[in-house]
């Protein structure tokens, strides 16, 4: 029997996800689209009449951003968010700032494939020759953190992310869904894939075809063992949720499809 409900929210389009470019830890704002994908988000789960009691979100701003849209379109801007560099976005190392459609031309569209979809393959390392490095690891944000700077990934895999989001996710979300708040975690796609895998039990194999669209919610009802006990929806229209996902998928492709 469904005892809780939980909502994960990739948040809205960033402007480098129109330019192509891995954004991961760069701190992008949404873009014009990406507002009103948060806006549309919060509208329409006010209209299915969901009530928040506390909001989960990374440290990077486009997640927190997408929470406060969702929470203003939806009257519910009082409620508590909490913010976790654990639920930042995968650390995709030396590949951030690059563009998949080039990447997937120099190294093959399966090769993007593996470095954005695989559950266990680390990308290349980020170092201090990276033109992005010091914007990363200078940010004051990153020394609020629960683990010290030098001690931040420099890469991750998506079993790294769980790794580093797990413990949270227990020490600290799960007593207040126990406690029977109803949670939005607003966080990036491959933080909320990895928190998916993990809850649903999905395998090393299968969440290489899971792939989150930007701003639309993903409602899991869990038991009380907080395991799912039926299939995760994404809320809204499902043809225009099919063609958001697709065209995700595309990102990684050579040439974009005609
Ligand atoms: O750019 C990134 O950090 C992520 C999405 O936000 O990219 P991908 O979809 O390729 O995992």
């Amino acid at each position: 029997m469904s005892k809780y409900k939980l909502f994960l929210l990739r948040h809205g389009e960033g402007a480098w996800n129109k330019e192509n470019r891995f954004c991961s830890w760069v701190d992008q704002k949404l873009s014009e689209d990406g507002v009103k994908e948060a806006q549309d988000c919060g509208r329409l789960l006010k209209e299915q009449g969901y009530k928040f009691d506390l909001v989960f979100t990374s440290i990077l701003s486009r997640s927190i951003q997408t929470a406060w849209l969702v929470l203003e379109a939806m009257g519910q801007e009082w409620v508590p968010v909490v913010k976790s560099w654990r639920l930042n976005e995968r650390h995709y190392g030396s590949l951030i700032g690059l563009n998949r459609a080039e990447m997937a031309q120099q190294h093959g569209e399966e090769k993007v494939k593996l470095w954005r979809r695989s559950y266990d393959i680390t990308p290349p390392l980020i170092d201090e020759s990276h033109p992005y490095f010091l914007e990363i690891y200078n940010d004051r944000r990153y020394t609020t953190c629960d683990v010290p700077i030098k001690d931040l990934p420099r890469a991750e895999s998506l079993k790294e992310v769980l790794d580093r989001l797990l413990p949270y996710w227990n020490s600290t979300v799960v007593p207040e869904i126990r406690n029977g708040r109803t949670v939005l975690i607003s966080a990036h796609g491959n933080s909320c894939r990895a928190l998916l895998k993990y809850l649903e039990g999905i395998s090393d194999e299968d969440i290489a075809s899971v792939t989150l669209p930007t701003g639309i919610p993903v409602l899991l009802e869990l038991d009380e063992n907080l395991k799912p006990v039926k299939p995760r929806q994404l809320l809204g229209d499902q043809a225009k949720i099919q063609a958001a996902i697709k065209k995700v998928e595309d990102q990684g492709k050579a040439k974009p499809s005609t």
